[in-house]
């Protein structure tokens, strides 16, 4: 496990990811706020698609290091360059991905650029369950490396893939077992920050059988601190923050 993984679990706290950037300014007000990950969305049918905005360059220069690069079913080698040109450090795969593209993606990205594979939840918890075990059974029995897969990310299932603003019933994700650390993505807003914290506070205290990593690693958001696709609102950003840091 990685140093920041293991600092995020061990206190306790979620780490921030603001996702679907598409403004240069915006993007140095969420810097300033010390906002852990930063999220690009390289889906051209996205209303927050980036490279509508921003250059890979412009991008490059951005000195952060959580800029995350958000590709759905998009060729290995485009991945590769966007990673490189981009100066990404993580490639979030939020489409239908299997094991064999990520082990290949994971033999052509740099060491360093680690890989999110998004999970999409439905309504049933035996379905999400499967959709955990497939990932991890098949790079058993393929040999993969554990590290493969760096962190999963469970969205709600839409046939957009993401960015609907709904969320899932988070208590699905109660009584399973999630091997390695998660974001939490889907609908997060102002106004579900109490169910969220309630849902943190669940995980540290009640599931002693279960392993501290259920505690999100992350906490994912987007549309929902809009005033319209790619554009932020960051104060809203900013008082989020501060309702889950317990700042206020
Ligand atoms: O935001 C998009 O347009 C998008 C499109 C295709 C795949 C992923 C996308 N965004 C990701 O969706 C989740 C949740 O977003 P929301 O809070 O429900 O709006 C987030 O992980 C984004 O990375």
């Amino acid at each position: 496990m990685i140093e920041s993984q293991k600092s995020s679990t061990e206190n306790h706290q979620p780490k921030l990811k603001v996702c679907g950037l598409t403004d240069l300014n915006q993007i140095r007000e969420l810097v300033a706020l010390k906002i852990d990950f930063l999220g690009f969305i390289f889906y051209n049918k996205s209303p927050r698609y980036v490279l509508n905005h921003l250059s890979l360059s412009e991008i490059s220069n951005i000195n952060h290091s959580g800029k995350v690069g958000v590709f759905v079913n998009e060729d290995l080698e485009k991945i590769i360059k966007i990673s490189e040109e981009a100066s990404l450090n993580f490639i979030q795969l939020h489409g239908d991905e299997n094991e064999d593209f990520i082990l290949k993606l994971r033999k052509k990205l740099k060491p360093e650029v680690e890989i999110i594979k998004v999970i999409r939840i439905g309504n049933q918890e035996s379905e999400a369950r499967t959709k955990i075990e497939k990932v991890f059974d098949s790079a058993q029995t393929d040999n993969h490396q554990p590290s493969t897969i760096n962190y999963l990310l469970f969205d709600t299932d839409s046939k957009a893939f993401g960015g609907t603003g709904k969320t899932f019933d988070w208590n699905i994700l109660n009584e399973i077992k999630i091997p390695i650390p998660y974001f939490l993505s889907g609908g997060i807003s102002l106004e579900n920050v109490e169910e969220l914290k309630n849902f943190v506070k669940v995980n540290m205290f009640e599931n002693k059988t279960l392993t501290k990593l259920n505690i999100p690693f992350a906490l994912d958001i987007n549309s929902k601190f809009e005033i319209e696709p790619g554009i932020k609102d960051v104060k809203k950003i900013s008082k989020f923050k501060s309702l889950i840091m317990n700042e206020s």
